[in-house]
């Protein structure tokens, strides 16, 4: 992992850190790490389990142990838990507030640190979370911190949710992101915040092009000076 050079974008959610690193990683041509999917994944099989969202006894075992794969082809990534496909399962909003919840455990976090840096390999590695930059890979070469405002992330998700033929109000979008947000930057360990080196980027008003071409332009000042 050493000599491997890693991109980090990190953000609350809904800002388009996702859509970002998927085009980031795509451009380069380098690896992909979706962070918060092995969240959402324990948070399923806690769920499967019937092990409770706060019960760090029995949370911290199924971390170290999750068996996890992520099967990427051409089409995209497919997640496999314990042999069963859940890709879609891990999408829903219930699942990220339950993934927050998973997140704030100090002996989660642990005991998910070794899988997340196993991702990096050559030629390089894009990965997108919240504790990318600052504590999972603190060397990273280029480290991307996006924002957005609150409303305009529940109407991403709003319009998301709309296009899968989802019923949702946005008022209770905004409310989950507003709790989320407050879990993510208030918990003891890995808060979501910035990098002392991260570049700031606020997506509000912008486009997913506008942003990918000024996260490029920070990157390659980083990889080719
Ligand atoms: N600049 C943008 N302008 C408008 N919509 C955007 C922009 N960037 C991303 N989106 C859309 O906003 C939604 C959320 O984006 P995305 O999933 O990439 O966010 P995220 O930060 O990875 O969220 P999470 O942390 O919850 O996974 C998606 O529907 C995506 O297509
Ligand atoms: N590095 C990370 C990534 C994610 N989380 C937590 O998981 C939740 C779901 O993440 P998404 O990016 O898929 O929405 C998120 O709300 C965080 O609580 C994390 O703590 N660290």
């Amino acid at each position: 992992m050493e000599n491997v050079p890693i991109i980090t974008v990190d953000g609350p959610s809904g800002a388009g850190k996702g859509t970002l690193s998927a085009k980031l990683a795509f451009s380069y041509k380098w690896h992909f790490l979706d962070s918060g999917a092995i969240y959402r994944v324990l948070a399923v099989a806690a769920l499967h389990h019937g092990i409770e969202l706060d019960d760090q006894t029995g949370l911290s075992p199924l971390a170290s142990g999750l068996d996890v794969t992520f099967e990427s082809s051409d089409i995209g990534t497919r997640v496999i838990l314990e042999g069963e496909d859940v890709t879609e399962d891990i999408r829903n909003e219930v699942i990220g507030n339950a993934a927050s919840k998973v997140a704030a455990i100090p002996l989660v976090r642990e005991a998910l640190l070794r899988r997340q840096r196993s991702f990096a390999e050559t030629p390089g590695l894009v990965a997108d979370g919240r504790d990318m930059g600052t504590v999972v890979f603190p060397s990273a070469v280029a480290k991307i911190y996006l924002t957005a405002s609150p409303e305009a992330r529940a109407q991403r998700r709003f319009e998301e949710l709309k296009a899968k033929g989802l019923d949702v109000k946005i008022s209770r979008l905004l409310e989950d992101i507003k709790a989320r947000d407050a879990r993510d930057a208030g918990r003891s360990t890995a808060p979501l915040r910035a990098a002392e080196d991260a570049y700031e980027l606020d997506s509000t008003g912008l486009s997913v092009i506008q942003v990918f071409e000024k996260a490029k332009q920070f990157i390659d000042s980083k990889l080719f000076s």
